[in-house]
């Protein structure tokens, strides 16, 4: 294996700045696309490359334009309810349907409705009629020689239409841009089962394919390149000869084993390493035999920020045509967001309409994230030299869905359950045009954006240490005067994760005090943490003498995960989590888990079509399935 010094001096240019500079250096050397002829059916979307004009009229002979009879007028001349005028067939008149051509000069269709049977042969008319009435003259619609499209025109359907009608089977049009994708590195694998340690599955030239069909280019993939600076030679090389453009995916950065920027510096120039945005600073913007290369970071998000950013925009100018715009959205933040002076920041939101007010949340901000990719409605730029924004600010929102949809969206904000998923995609099932979102931030999270109107729902589950109750009487509190509602969910069994077999033998809380046992914790506010702090407060247990309990997770996958990868011996959290992670689980308590809904909202189309979800057979069913659930009070409604 080759081993190279570390790529250390990484630029810092503004996003702007770079591709400015590489639109003008790649515009002097990128030799255009050319043309090509395709089927006129297969021509939706492209852009004609030449002139198209018709080769022949629409009608090309004179026609019908109703059922009725083709007559010359001059034969009606006088024709009135008081004259009423007797024409015979042949002589005066030929049977015409729509669109049958008028022969032996006739040049009137009079409508079927208008004449009166007398025989076989005979017909009565009662009004006049003027030459050319219900008559569709030679090249009405389409004359030959005439224009129908012009140079640069984007085909749609009925320009295809038009084009068949004119006497065209085959359109010149421009050239697809098309795209070499390139993905790099040694532990990147097809997806394979199992998949050996340390490797990682392809996934994102898939996406960057996807994404170049909807920027109107064609992408193709080549096979998996090794960390080795001359195999990565060679597939650039291979792949600027077959593209106008190509992407190299990964190795940008300043691992050991990043060589595709030392390659380009090779083969070609290097405009730029290092772009001021995050996620995707490390991109490459560069050129090799007069065609752009560009490097793009390994990381998902990272990905498909300089995809969108860059390489979409490369595209639609060597393609000569503006992208699509994007639909903005002013909205309330829910969240501070502290971020970098040093780069332009593109954070992930969630967006949801509560009370006539837009809300952001931010999503993880990790450039391995891909899920926020998928659970994001847009994109909030926070500009270079930027510290950030406040909770409460009114920001700027790129949106990635329609606004009608996201009207359509009931936000939930509080604790996470698995039921949660079970919810939305049954709502979603039901009804096309209903969505859930969730945002995971604890019960006592979900209560603050309840107060805070951000939400239209919260799921908690607080047990007050007084009563032992669950909920309601912090419901009481933090809305003295509000009227809200609490709709019963399941009761949920929490306890002790454990790994396989037990093998530390824990039986009881008592257990977490052993010198040998250390636990892994949930974050403060979360329903867990309330309800381990009383379990503690009862038992007279010293939580700060317990190994671990500074450690916090925020959901109860992160603390199952923890125990299956062996950095911890137990945790409190859910039946169900322990199940999806093949854990052991000891019973504790049995806790409430609800929703919390401002009264006023019960009425609302949404929320009603959410409570029906929870009400039926079929959702209490898939709750059961799951394991340590009882929903003997689901759906009850309680007002507070
Ligand atoms: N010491 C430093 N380390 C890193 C820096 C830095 O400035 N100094 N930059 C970080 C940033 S920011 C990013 S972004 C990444 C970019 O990494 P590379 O482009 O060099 O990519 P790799 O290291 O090869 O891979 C990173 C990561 O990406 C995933 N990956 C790669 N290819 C694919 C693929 N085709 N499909 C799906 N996922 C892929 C994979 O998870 C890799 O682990 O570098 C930081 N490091
Ligand atoms: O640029 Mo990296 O993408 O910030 O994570």
């Amino acid at each position: 294996m080759t081993k190279k010094d570390r790529n250390l001096y990484l630029t810092n240019k503004p996003l702007q700045e770079a591709m400015e500079e590489y639109l003008h250096s790649i515009s002097r050397s990128f030799a255009g696309i050319s043309d090509e002829i395709i089927m006129v059916q297969d021509a939706l979307g492209r852009k004609t490359a030449s002139p198209v004009f018709a080769k022949i009229s629409a009608p090309h002979y004179n026609a019908a334009a109703m059922d009725g009879i083709a007559v010359d007028a001059s034969v009606t001349n006088g024709a009135s309810e008081t004259n009423p005028i007797q024409l015979k067939i042949d002589k005066d008149y030929t049977i015409v349907n729509t669109g049958a051509p008028l022969t032996m000069k006739r040049n009137a269709v009079v409508m079927v409705e208008d004449i009166v049977e007398v025989d076989d042969e005979t017909v009565e008319i009662r009004s006049a009629v003027s030459p050319w009435q219900h008559v569709r003259p030679v090249g009405e619609d389409v004359v030959k020689g005439e224009l129908i499209l012009s140079e640069n025109h984007i085909i749609r359907p009925q320009d295809i239409a038009a084009l068949l009608t004119g006497g065209i089977e085959r359109v010149k049009v421009k050239r697809k841009i098309s795209v070499g994708i390139i993905p790099t590195g040694s532990e990147i694998t097809e997806l394979v089962d199992p998949l050996p340690e340390g490797k990682i599955i392809e996934s994102n030239s898939k996406m960057f394919y996807a994404l170049l069909s909807s920027y109107e280019a064609t992408g193709t993939t080549y096979p998996i390149v090794k960390d080795e600076p001359a195999e990565i030679r060679l597939a650039i090389e291979k792949a600027v000869d077959e593209n106008d453009l190509v992407v190299v995916n990964a190795g940008s950065s300043a691992g050991t084993k990043d060589y595709t920027v030392d390659v380009l510096r090779e083969i070609g120039v290097v405009f730029t390493h290092g772009i001021a945005i995050k996620p995707g600073k490390p991109a490459i913007l560069a050129e090799v035999k007069g065609k752009p290369v560009v490097g793009i970071p390994g990381y998902p998000v990272s990905a498909y920020v300089v995809f969108e950013q860059v390489v979409k925009s490369l595209v639609y100018a060597l393609q000569n045509q503006k992208p699509m715009l994007v639909e903005k959205l002013k909205a309330t933040l829910a969240r501070r967001i502290v971020s970098s002076l040093k780069h332009e920041e593109f954070v992930r939101v969630k967006v949801g309409k509560v009370d006539e007010r837009w809300i952001a949340t931010p999503l993880n901000r990790g450039a391995g994230v891909t899920m926020s990719l998928v659970k994001a409605d847009g994109i909030l730029r926070i500009p270079q030299l930027t510290e950030g924004y406040d909770k409460g600010d009114s920001v700027e929102v790129e949106l990635s869905r329609s606004q009608e949809d996201l009207s359509n969206t009931i936000v939930s904000i509080g604790s996470h359950d698995i039921v949660m998923d079970l919810i939305a995609n049954e709502l979603q099932k039901k009804n096309d045009n209903l969505a859930l979102s969730s945002a995971h931030v604890g019960s006592m999270g979900g209560i603050i954006a309840m107060k805070q109107k951000e939400c239209h729902l919260a799921p908690i589950h607080l047990l007050d240490e007084i009563s032992g109750e669950y909920n309601i009487e912090y419901v009481r509190k933090y809305f003295a005067n509000e009227k809200m509602s609490m709709i019963k969910l399941v009761k949920r069994s929490q306890g002790l994760m454990v790994q396989q077999g037990n093998p530390k033998e824990i039986t009881s809380l008592e257990d977490l005090g052993r010198e040998d046992i250390s636990m892994i914790n949930r974050q403060k506010g979360a329903g867990t943490r309330i309800l381990l702090d009383y379990m503690m407060k009862i038992k007279k247990m010293d939580p700060n003498l317990l190994q671990g309990y500074q450690r916090e997770m925020t959901t109860h996958m992160a603390v199952a995960v923890a125990i299956k990868n062996d950095t911890a011996d137990c945790g409190l959290g859910v039946e169900s989590a322990a199940k999806a992670m093949g854990l052991d689980f000891i019973p504790i308590a049995w806790e409430e888990y609800d929703l919390l809904i401002p009264q006023y909202m019960l009425e609302t189309e949404k929320i009603k079509r959410l409570l029906e979800v929870i009400r039926s057979d079929s959702f209490v069913k898939q709750v059961m399935r799951l394991g340590g659930y009882d929903c003997s009070q689901t759906g009850k409604t309680i007002l507070i």
